[in-house]
């Protein structure tokens, strides 16, 4: 990582820029993991002077103390002696041959084991197409890289010849965070969600019957898809979506036991039916469940009691339902919805109370709630997967997000 020091561009003093660049060799006394950056010049004099440009002796000192730094020949210690100065009075020719050419480092060493690469930056003058020696100097510039297309070649072949060509980040926090930055962009591209272009049709509301296992989840799903459907299903494998109004689809999920379905449910309901063994009480599935679904969103909530016909006695089974409609309350909110499937006939739940809530859900209002609204407004990345909730119209992203192209990124090279 390194800096780029301002007196380094054009126009600027040439004895100002060598008496303010810092002796490139006076810092860090460990060689291992040393990431250099470099700026660096030659004394134009053509500018100044009647002589021509000194791109001669690029030739030879130049690029062979970049190639020594580049090849790792040469530690700080051993490059010393390849920083001179030019007599300022010298023409081309007599630079050249005089050795090594001015160079003026300007240097910033960060021992930092987490970055995987030196980053390495050197800024020098072009030279005209007609010098002599442009060629080897776009060839010395081709080996080592150039910061733009524009900037390659020589004072007429660029259109940024006269700017700078190689900057480097001021800190390695900057530049780790600029990196991590171009990363998510790039992800953020790739998992760009597919808008859903159909116009009209509202995704189903998803109705996860979630429970503690053998509590009936299977059974409930099975009597209501026989309700709206009157068909019977063998076995529940899957989402099942089934249409219960002309404008209404309902997608009942058997959420699993497992903590990673439980989350994912808890993403994706718009309602979740609790089911509790009235006859065992609440158990852990339950509040794990509504922990997670507070952390995501929290869906509307509806509890089923089964396993009521366990009870033989009526009074007891009277005061175990209140007794789990307060602590339901308790947990969810004061008058939150209980159903009570209480006994079944064949081996199905009885007709009336499938009927119940079956028009419970077929009429309820589903607000989304703040988190999937905001969650609407949003081009995630990841995690979601319903394609209608990526409509055209939620594709901006919330006022108090923070976006920032990278490419537009200004960066204070002063
Ligand atoms: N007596 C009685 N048995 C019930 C009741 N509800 C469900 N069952 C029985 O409990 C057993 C399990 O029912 P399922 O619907 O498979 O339960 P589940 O929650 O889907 O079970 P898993 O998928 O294993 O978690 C079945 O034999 C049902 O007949 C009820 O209210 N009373």
């Amino acid at each position: 990582m390194g800096h780029y020091a301002p007196e380094c561009k054009k126009g600027k003093s040439e004895k100002a820029f060598i008496s303010k660049g810092k002796d490139w060799a006076d810092t860090s006394d460990s060689d291992d993991g040393v990431n250099y950056a470099l700026m660096a010049t030659v004394k134009d004099e053509a500018e100044s002077s009647e002589n021509k440009p000194i791109s001669g002796a690029w030739s030879f000192a130049f690029p062979l103390i970049i190639t020594s730094i580049l090849l790792g020949v040469c530690s700080h210690s051993c490059s010393l002696p390849l920083i001179a100065r030019f007599d300022s009075s010298a023409t081309t020719s007599e630079l050249a041959a005089k050795e090594p050419a001015i160079f003026t480092g300007s240097e910033f060493r960060n021992i930092d084991d987490d970055v995987p690469l030196a980053q390495f930056a050197v800024a020098f003058d072009g030279a005209s197409w007609t010098d002599p020696d442009s060629t080897t100097l776009m060839v010395m510039q081709a080996m080592l890289g150039a910061y733009t297309k524009g900037s390659s070649g020589g004072k007429h072949m660029g259109l940024l010849s006269e700017e700078i060509i190689a900057f480097a980040f001021t800190s390695t926090v900057k530049a780790k965070r600029l990196q991590s930055r171009a990363t998510e962009k790039e992800q953020r591209r790739l998992h760009l969600p597919v808008v859903n272009r159909n116009i009209g049709e509202e995704p189903p509301f998803v109705v996860v019957v979630q429970g503690p296992p053998q509590v009936g989840k299977s059974l409930v799903i099975k009597s209501l898809v026989k309700h709206y459907t009157k068909h019977k299903l063998p076995e529940v494998r899957g989402p099942i979506t089934i249409v219960t109004g002309k404008q209404r689809r309902v997608q009942f999920v058997e959420c699993p036991n497992d903590i990673n379905g439980m989350i994912d449910a808890a993403k994706f309901a718009d309602l979740a039916l609790l089911l509790i063994d009235g006859s065992y009480g609440f158990e852990m599935e339950t509040f794990e469940f509504l922990n997670i679904m507070q952390n995501h969103g929290f869906p509307k909530v509806m509890g089923v009691l089964t396993h009521l016909d366990k009870f033989k006695d009526v009074k007891k089974l009277r005061k175990t339902k209140q007794r789990l409609k307060h602590r339901f309350w308790t947990e969810i909110y004061d008058g939150a919805k209980l159903f009570y499937l209480s006994r079944l006939i064949h081996g199905k739940y009885a007709k009336r109370e499938v009927h119940n809530l079956a028009r419970f859900i077929s009429v309820m209002k589903f607000h989304p709630l703040s988190w999937h609204r905001e969650f609407l407004q949003v081009t995630w990345p990841y995690t979601y997967t319903r394609p209608g909730y990526s409509g055209k119209r939620h594709q901006s992203v919330p006022k108090d997000w923070w976006t920032e192209d990278i490419s537009e990124v200004d960066i204070d090279l002063s």
